[in-house]
């Protein structure tokens, strides 16, 4: 019996099937259901070209036309369906400059990147694996579809895929594949930074991550990555510090903490395009981490932190300083606070302002709120208007003599 997110998809064969077609499952969800890990994305191909699927289906987006992709939106749900095809010439490593559409779902899996990716599955569960993909399944090892060389060349964003399914699913990556990487390694700085990026963040969340660090040293392709190549001892203090799966801004303020040098925020964030979320989310655990290093856990800590932020911080503390924190305890001194925002206070800027309607305003305004934030924090000042208007005179009193 196949599981649910293939029956969601049932549909849109058994349309093609009906109207004389082939299609099949492919790649990653073929992979996962052997497996037996939650399926992700669903992708078929068929041997209807992609003017036969549009006329076929109501509720079509031609997204990828060219190449023979087509979005078919069922229902809730939508799958990407592409006509089998083999790729043209490749002249950058990079993407094919043509495609061709083919007959045969053989022949598409055979352009494929590893033979664990290259297998389809009909609505019956009958697989089609050309390529030794279920006997490698079983030896966890991780095989191109014929010589190495050649995928690699193709695409040279498949040596760090390579080293990502080592991570994600625990394998081991073959000889001669590893061969390959060594040697073809340089060619991934043909590759954008976006699609690296993509495949470092679920190389460092996958359950293999110790294969994972293992495989890009074995491989040497972290020496043609951005940062990594830049500080050789990088890999080797996280192998031997991570334990378990980490998001990616973890890894960033774990070496950069753990490395102390001269290595800042920035040449992560340039050198692989990283949002200004992730930037802004990484600078502020790095805070929090100085805060904790200086004082331990307390209730400007717990403060600083936010509670959204106890499981990212718990891990990093982990991966630091092989210290387990319980989250509980930051919870437990988190809902003891007086205030938990600014906006929690008694008082605004506004209001100190209006006490002194003869002061010009200034930077002096936001120092009083964080000096009144700090001692109502530690209760050390009540968190009443009147109690610190008193003290906010107290202040200027003293300033003034
Ligand atoms: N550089 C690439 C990328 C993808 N593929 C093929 O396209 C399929 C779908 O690719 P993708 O969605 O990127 O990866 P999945 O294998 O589906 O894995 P996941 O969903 O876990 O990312 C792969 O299984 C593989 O057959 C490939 O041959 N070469």
């Amino acid at each position: 019996m196949l599981g649910e997110p293939f029956k969601k998809a049932r549909n849109v064969i058994q349309v093609l099937e009906d109207n004389g077609y082939e299609a099949y499952f492919v790649g990653g969800s073929v992979r996962d259901y052997l497996l037996d890990v939650p399926v992700g994305d669903i992708d078929i191909a068929t041997n209807a070209k992609p003017d036969e699927m549009l006329s076929l289906f109501e509720r079509t987006v031609p997204v990828g036309i060219e190449h023979g992709t087509v979005l078919i939106l069922d229902g809730d749900h939508e799958f990407e369906v592409t006509t089998y095809r083999v790729e043209g010439e490749y002249d950058d490593f990079r993407r094919p400059d043509s495609v061709e559409f083919v007959r045969d779902i053989t022949l598409d899996l055979s352009r494929r990147d590893f033979t664990i990716n290259a297998m389809a599955m009909n609505l019956d569960g009958d697989i089609i694996d050309p390529y030794g993909g279920q006997e490698h399944l079983l030896q966890k090892e991780i095989h191109t579809v014929g010589q190495p060389k050649d995928r690699f060349t193709e695409d040279a964003l498949r040596m760090l895929r390579a080293v990502r399914f080592a991570s994600q699913l625990n394998f081991e990556i073959a000889h001669d594949v590893n061969d390959a990487i060594i040697e073809y390694g340089p060619l991934i700085n043909h590759v954008a930074v976006e699609r690296i990026q993509v495949e470092l963040f679920k190389m460092f969340k996958g359950v293999g991550l110790k294969q994972g660090l293992h495989s890009l040293n074995s491989t040497q392709l972290y020496k043609s990555l951005p940062v990594f190549k830049e500080e050789h001892s990088l890999l080797t203090r996280l192998n031997e510090t991570v334990k378990n799966p980490i998001p990616f801004e973890n890894v960033m303020i774990a070496t950069l903490t753990l490395l102390s040098q001269e290595h800042d925020l920035n040449n992560w964030v340039k050198a692989y395009k990283l949002s200004n979320k992730l930037k802004k989310e990484s600078l502020h655990l790095l805070n929090c981490y100085d805060e904790y290093r200086r004082n331990g856990i307390n209730e400007t800590l717990v403060y600083q932190l936010t509670a959204d932020y106890f499981g990212h911080f718990v891990e990093l503390v982990f991966i630091i300083d092989q210290v387990s924190i319980d989250a509980s305890e930051l919870t437990t001194l988190f809902e003891q606070l007086p205030i938990r925002t600014r906006s929690d206070l008694a008082v605004t800027g506004h209001d100190i302002m209006s006490m002194f309607p003869n002061e010009k305003r200034g930077p002096w305004i936001g120092e009083y709120l964080s000096n009144i934030e700090q001692l109502v924090l530690q209760s050390k000042l009540i968190n009443n208007r009147t109690e610190i208007e008193r003290q906010v005179k107290r202040w200027k009193e003293q300033e003034s003599n």
